[in-house]
């Protein structure tokens, strides 16, 4: 199994919880004796995973910035990464999902990963190629949602959404310039949101294979909002609704 690093309280204790057998082992500053690191330690010995003492500065040479906190997991790949039709089998519900054409800067992935977890995502959908990976920076912005959202990678992503399509999910694609407002959009049933790329946006085949095109109203002087900004906008529309039909 191929390591990575994940570090961070959030993302650490997350992958403890939620994915513990993953985890080779942690990294501890040995000089951080806080209560934080105590339930992290505890956490750690009831999962039976192995955790090492160094000093800060082999952590930040480790990460290659400070941004640690003190704490460092090297792990295996997420398992929540599975299959797709398992997944959607195993919702229950209409699916709400977020689908992310080509996000290149690991924050925003991070963030997006963060927001579907906020708003009850059942999975995030990403293509393989030519999109940031969900490295150590995307997991660590996510604060422990890389470790509870479902996390998709696809090959494909065109036939992807059109395999969403046959299973009868909406698509529901964003951009700033059409007319029809994300307030006009139906996401009380089974919908997956496309989100497109921090500079140009979805990719044509991504944008003509959507059902429909929504915009968020702006009224200010910028065009259009950071990637993980609308969706959090979109997702948690999408949330009202559903919430308003039960
Ligand atoms: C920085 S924007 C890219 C803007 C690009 N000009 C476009 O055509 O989409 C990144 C992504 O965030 C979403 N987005 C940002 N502002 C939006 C808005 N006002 N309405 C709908 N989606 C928006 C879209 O998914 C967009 O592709």
């Amino acid at each position: 199994m191929k390591s990575k690093m994940i570090f961070g309280f959030h993302a650490v204790t997350a992958r403890l919880r939620h994915d513990a057998s993953s985890i080779e082992e942690i990294y501890v500053d040995a000089g951080r004796v806080d209560r934080r690191m105590q339930d992290l330690l505890h956490a750690a010995k009831a999962a039976n995973v192995r955790v090492i003492s160094v000093d800060d500065q082999r952590l930040d040479r480790i990460v290659g910035t400070r941004r640690h906190q003190g704490v460092i997991a090297l792990a295996g790949e997420i398992s929540l990464a599975r299959n797709l039709d398992e997944l959607l089998d195993g919702i229950d519900g209409p699916p709400l999902l977020l689908v992310l054409d080509g996000i290149t800067d690991p924050h925003n992935l991070g963030a997006c990963l963060r927001v579907a977890d906020g708003a009850g995502a059942h999975a995030v959908i990403v293509p393989k190629d030519r999109a940031v990976g969900l490295n150590a920076t995307a997991a660590k912005v996510a604060s422990g949602a890389a470790e509870s959202v479902p996390y998709i990678t696809v090959t494909n992503l065109a036939r992807t959404l059109r395999e969403l399509k046959e299973r009868e999910i909406l698509l529901i694609g964003t951009t700033d310039d059409v007319e029809t407002s994300l307030y006009q959009a139906d996401f009380t049933g089974p919908a997956a949101l496309v989100m497109g790329s921090e500079g140009e946006g979805m990719r044509r085949l991504t944008r003509e294979t959507c059902d429909v095109l929504i915009s968020i109203p702006m009224f200010g002087a910028v065009e259009s909002l950071n990637v993980s900004v609308a969706s959090g906008v979109c997702l948690f529309e999408a949330r009202r609704q559903r919430l308003v039909a039960t």
